[in-house]
């Protein structure tokens, strides 16, 4: 693929294989999830995340999405517990999302797609950089939160409000004094695979953790993400929506519940 990689019939997910081979690799991501064959797992510990708003750093419209950045120097916002082993850092969340409520999450429950997922990145501090890790399998470890339609999720609304600053790829604003846990649902009850990162390079490198709850996004919020562009400013006009890889064959692999 001589082009850069998106989510257009040209350089989409269909595509992503032309350049990255490990796209049809044993262990990639998304994939649907199915509760009644996720076996329960009760050596599986609780997932402890705890973040410092003072790590907030950024939002970054990056043309894929939008993704909030933190300082990851040192432990002040981590994770530990659930399915991993060692301590995780905080590097980035962002969104996936559809052109309509009916789709544009990247896991799915039983075939049924939800219109968004947030995804939390970290890394395992066993490597020394995000560099490192990203490319070790055991080196990332991602919480994956549903949204579905409901009524208007405040939490979700500082993000949003920056998004007339941050419009077009590449345009970037400060953001501070952020606590991503404000975004979890109540309960960390989780499903755990082993998986990839679901956009290119594709590294077969992620810890899945998919929440079981999902959090609230309203049509007039969700109408907000698709206001959002793939494009820089002074280029063809492209809508950021369907920046969602489908989900992806199991190949075997198990899915474990923390939850009975
Ligand atoms: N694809 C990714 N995350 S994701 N969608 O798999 O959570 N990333 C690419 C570089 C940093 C994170
Ligand atoms: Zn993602």
């Amino acid at each position: 693929m001589s082009h850069s990689w998106g989510y257009g019939a040209d350089n989409g997910p269909e595509k992503w294989e032309e350049g990255f081979p490990i796209a049809n690799g044993p262990r990639q991501s998304p994939i649907d999830i199915v509760p009644t064959q996720a076996q329960h797992d009760p050596s599986l510990k609780l997932l402890k995340l705890k973040y410092d708003p003072a790590t907030a750093q950024g939002i970054l419209n990056n043309g894929h999405s939008i993704q909030v950045d933190f300082a990851d120097d040192d432990d002040s916002s981590t994770m530990t517990g659930g399915p991993i082993s060692g301590t995780y850092r905080l590097r980035q969340f962002h969104f996936h999302w559809g052109d309509s409520d009916d789709r544009g999450s990247e896991h799915t429950i039983a075939g049924n797609m939800f219109p968004s997922e947030l995804h939390l990145v970290h890394w395992n501090t066993k490597y020394p950089s995000f560099g490192d890790a990203v490319s070790q399998p055991d080196g990332l470890g991602v919480v994956g939160v549903l949204l579905k339609i409901g009524s208007a999720n405040p939490r979700l609304q500082k993000i949003i409000d920056a998004f007339d600053e941050i419009k077009s790829k590449g345009k970037q604003t400060t953001f501070s004094n952020f606590d991503p846990r404000t975004l979890l649902p109540a309960s960390l009850d989780y499903w755990t695979y082993d998986g990839s990162l679901t956009t290119p390079p594709l590294l077969e490198t992620v810890t899945w953790i998919v929440l079981k709850e999902p959090i609230s996004v309203s049509p007039g919020q969700m109408a907000k993400f698709r206001s959002l562009l793939f494009n820089a400013e002074g280029e063809e006009r492209c809508c950021m929506v369907d920046n969602y890889r489908p989900p992806q064959p199991l190949k075997g692999r198990k899915v474990r519940a923390s939850f009975k």
